[in-house]
């Protein structure tokens, strides 16, 4: 089985890396490959480069196995496309190892506008984490293609390589990138929300200061 976690990672925090230990966790420790965006089809301007959010991301996880980077967003020119990077670790893979995506119930909710978003069920299983907020609109795409191609457990995920959507509903901590980004641009200190060594590298690169002169 191949996961990934997809995200802007602007930066990443504590709740991106508890969710995806728990998921390696319950998918029997698969390792959870997280691909930041290069540039995000779907949002303005990020606080952070590309590169800046990459090496972020790979300090966050340095030392544990079970959470790897992949940089694919990365290398590849222009937006980021979830449906193309399907596309590229399905040729990569081939046709029958599970591939799933996982997203989280906000990011899913917008699942209709994406790029080539009828293709990608074909391409690989969806876990969508269900997050505190208004939840899907029943009457939506995104709702109907969860009961329609809904998955009967987890372990349905291990016997076909794609096709279904399961709906999971881990704990998860109470943290935004953009709350981190907020309290820094104030002033305010993020410690304890994202691991040490991302913060000491904020710090050190002086990101996500809007403003010069916060007192940490
Ligand atoms: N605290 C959290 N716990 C679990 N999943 C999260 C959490 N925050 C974000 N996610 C999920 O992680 C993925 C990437 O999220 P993203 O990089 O946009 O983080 P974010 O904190 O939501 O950022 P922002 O506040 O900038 O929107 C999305 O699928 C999102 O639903
Ligand atoms: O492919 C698309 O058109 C598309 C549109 C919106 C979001 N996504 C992906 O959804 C994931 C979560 O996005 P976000 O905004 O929560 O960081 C991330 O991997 C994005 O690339 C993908």
């Amino acid at each position: 089985m191949h996961v990934i976690y997809g995200g802007t990672f602007d930066p990443v925090h504590h709740g991106h890396l508890r969710l995806a230990l728990e998921l390696s966790d319950r998918f029997g420790g698969a390792r959870i490959n997280l691909v930041p965006c290069h540039i995000p089809p779907h949002r303005g301007d990020t606080g952070a480069t590309a590169e800046q959010r990459l090496a972020l991301l790979k300090l966050a996880v340095a030392g544990e196995p079970q959470l790897q980077v992949d940089d694919r967003e990365l290398v590849r020119a222009g937006a980021s496309y979830t449906a193309d990077t399907l596309r590229q670790l399905r040729q990569e893979l081939g046709a029958d190892v599970p591939l799933v995506m996982v997203v989280g119930t906000d990011a899913f909710a917008g699942f209709d506008r994406w790029r080539d978003w009828q293709q990608i069920p074909d391409l690989a299983h969806i876990v969508v984490v269900r997050r505190p907020g208004p939840g899907l609109d029943p009457a939506g795409e995104p709702a109907r293609l969860l009961v329609r191609r809904q998955a009967s457990g987890l372990q349905a995920l291990h016997e076909q390589p794609a096709g279904l959507v399961l709906e999971l509903d881990p704990p998860l901590l109470d943290i935004s990138a953009t709350g981190i980004r907020e309290r820094i641009a104030d002033g305010r200190s993020p410690r304890y929300l994202v691991p040490d060594p991302v913060w000491d590298e904020i710090r050190r690169q002086g990101l996500y200061r809007a403003c010069p002169g916060g007192n940490f």
